[in-house]
């Protein structure tokens, strides 16, 4: 099971970052851990499986930029699925998590993404599709073109990493961080203040933000 860091913390003071919430899904064992693990601490070892939810943060510097990132990693296993929901709820992006050797995780990816359009408006949350174990190619189901076609398909990010071989593992959460930043740029500092009030009326969708 992946080490839960603490808990979600409170709000960040004005010349913090801005706090965005990650969340990791997709079926047991494709990786979503190790995925975790590797990016925040840059480890990679046998993790039992996720029960419930393990949460991790990481400040990601991008240039002048930066922002906190608070990472859900869910339990892929069946019988946790509709717990899973409990953690995605107000979230600002999503990896959907699939295994290039597991065909029926691929798909399962595509239900989650199902799963996040119920939830959500179309655009509000950053979705990146991630092909994991690339490694293991020689026992590829999914080809990348599979993959970058359905991301095409559904306006998604994408990318494959192996989190064993640390390949694209920062670049996945550095691209979501940078969209995350190109969105709220571009909403203003003004919805960022909406947010806020917002969130003092219910504890949906949130940005902890600083103004930039
Ligand atoms: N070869 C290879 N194995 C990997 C890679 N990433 C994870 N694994 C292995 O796949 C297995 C499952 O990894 P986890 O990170 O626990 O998968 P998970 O998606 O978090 O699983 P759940 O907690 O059940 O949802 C472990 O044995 C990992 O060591 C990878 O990039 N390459």
């Amino acid at each position: 099971m992946a080490e839960a860091q603490g808990s979600p913390g409170p709000w960040a003071a004005p010349d913090q970052p801005c706090v965005f919430k990650l969340v990791l899904l997709g079926s047991g064992s494709v990786g979503k851990s190790s995925l975790a693990l590797r990016y925040v601490k840059d480890d990679f070892r046998s993790i039992l499986p996720t029960v419930g939810c393990a949460f991790f943060t990481k400040v990601v510097e991008l240039g002048v930029s930066s922002l906190k990132l608070e990472i859900w990693d869910t339990a892929g296993q069946e019988k946790y699925h509709s717990v899973c929901h409990l953690y995605f709820r107000g979230a600002n992006a999503a990896l959907l998590v699939y295994d290039i050797t597991r065909k029926d995780s691929f798909h399962k990816a595509q239900q989650w993404l199902q799963d996040l359009e119920k939830e959500f408006p179309p655009g509000e949350v950053v979705v990146m599709l991630v092909g994991n174990k690339t490694d293991l190619s020689e026992e590829r189901e999914v080809t990348f073109e599979e993959g970058q076609e359905f991301a095409e398909s559904k306006r998604l990010l994408f990318m494959e990493t192996s989190a064993k071989l640390n390949h694209q593992v920062s670049e996945v959460f550095s691209a979501v961080a940078r969209e995350l930043l190109r969105r709220r740029k571009r909403e203003g500092p003004a919805q960022a203040r909406d947010a806020a009030v917002a969130l003092s009326g219910g504890p949906m969708r949130q940005v902890r933000c600083c103004t930039h």
